[in-house]
């Protein structure tokens, strides 16, 4: 079943010089599938997520999600969609820093109007399989950008959203919260059979992926698959990086 289909999109931005941002994008994504999109600065990934979780409406073309097209939908009705639907996450996680760990995640169930009891049995599962059980009672001002990042995420997925988007969400830590971050997004994809679609221009971040999608000047440029062995992923996309052009500094003497 796709959980994702976006068809023959374009996005055209105006100006004095109109931006052609996106041109005929064809791209689906399979019910628990874990993809990754990368490409060069400029290249529209920004774009392409943004008319995935319905930020900003595609100029043509057709997006998909769990067989509704969110486009269609009244503002009543695509409000609800969305949080009921989709998470997200961001690379400056977009907690609000006077709330609690705990009142963060909890708050699309509040924005919901879900009775206590199930929010605390959710806050419960999803501060567990996070691990940051410990911090719930802290505010955000008090942990660290991993913590934070956690934190995002477990609000992302209280909902069981049936796509979960993240932008950079390693983008702003360093290399052993990126890991522990990642670690997290891949389990929760496993265990929970989450369908995840991640921007990101760390080649590490996206080896955790099982499929990357490389765009160039606004059209799919590249797919790669990652098989069993993710040493041999990694090094595909630094490969697949070079050719197609992306941010591969200094990224040859990096371990997995
Ligand atoms: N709101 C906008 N108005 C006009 N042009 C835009 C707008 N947003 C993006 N663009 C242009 O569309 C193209 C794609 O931008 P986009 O942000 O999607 O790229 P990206 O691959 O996400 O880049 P980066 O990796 O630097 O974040 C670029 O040429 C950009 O300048």
């Amino acid at each position: 079943m796709d959980i994702l289909q976006v068809k023959d999109l374009h996005k055209t931005y105006p100006g004095k010089v109109v931006t052609h941002a996106l041109t005929d994008i064809h791209l689906t994504i399979g019910k628990g599938e874990f993809v990754g999109i990368m490409g060069p600065s400029g290249s529209g990934k920004t774009t392409l997520l943004n008319m995935v979780s319905t930020i900003d409406r595609p100029s043509s073309g057709e997006v998909n999600i769990n067989g509704q097209n969110p486009y269609l939908m009244k503002k009543k009705d695509l409000a609800a969609f969305r949080r009921r639907q989709l998470g997200f996450v961001f690379q400056d996680f977009n907690l609000l820093d006077t709330l609690t760990v705990a009142e963060n995640i909890v708050l699309p169930l509040t924005l919901d109007n879900r009775k206590l009891s199930e929010m605390d049995r959710k806050l419960e599962e999803v501060a567990t399989r996070l691990g940051i059980k410990d911090i719930l009672g802290k505010r955000v001002y008090e942990i660290s950008g991993g913590q934070r990042q956690r934190t995002a995420i477990a609000r992302a997925v209280i909902t069981s959203p049936v796509l979960l988007l993240a932008d950079e969400p390693t983008g702003s830590l360093d290399s052993n919260a990126s890991r522990v971050v990642m670690e997290s997004l891949a389990e929760i994809n496993e265990r929970e059979g989450t369908t995840l679609m991640l921007v990101t221009h760390d080649p590490l971040a996206a080896s955790y992926c099982q499929r990357i999608v490389f765009i160039k000047d606004g059209k799919l440029a590249a797919e790669i698959h990652r098989g069993d062995n993710r040493q041999t992923f990694f090094q595909n996309i630094i490969d697949t990086l070079s050719f197609w052009g992306g941010n591969t500094n200094e990224l040859s003497s990096i371990r997995v």
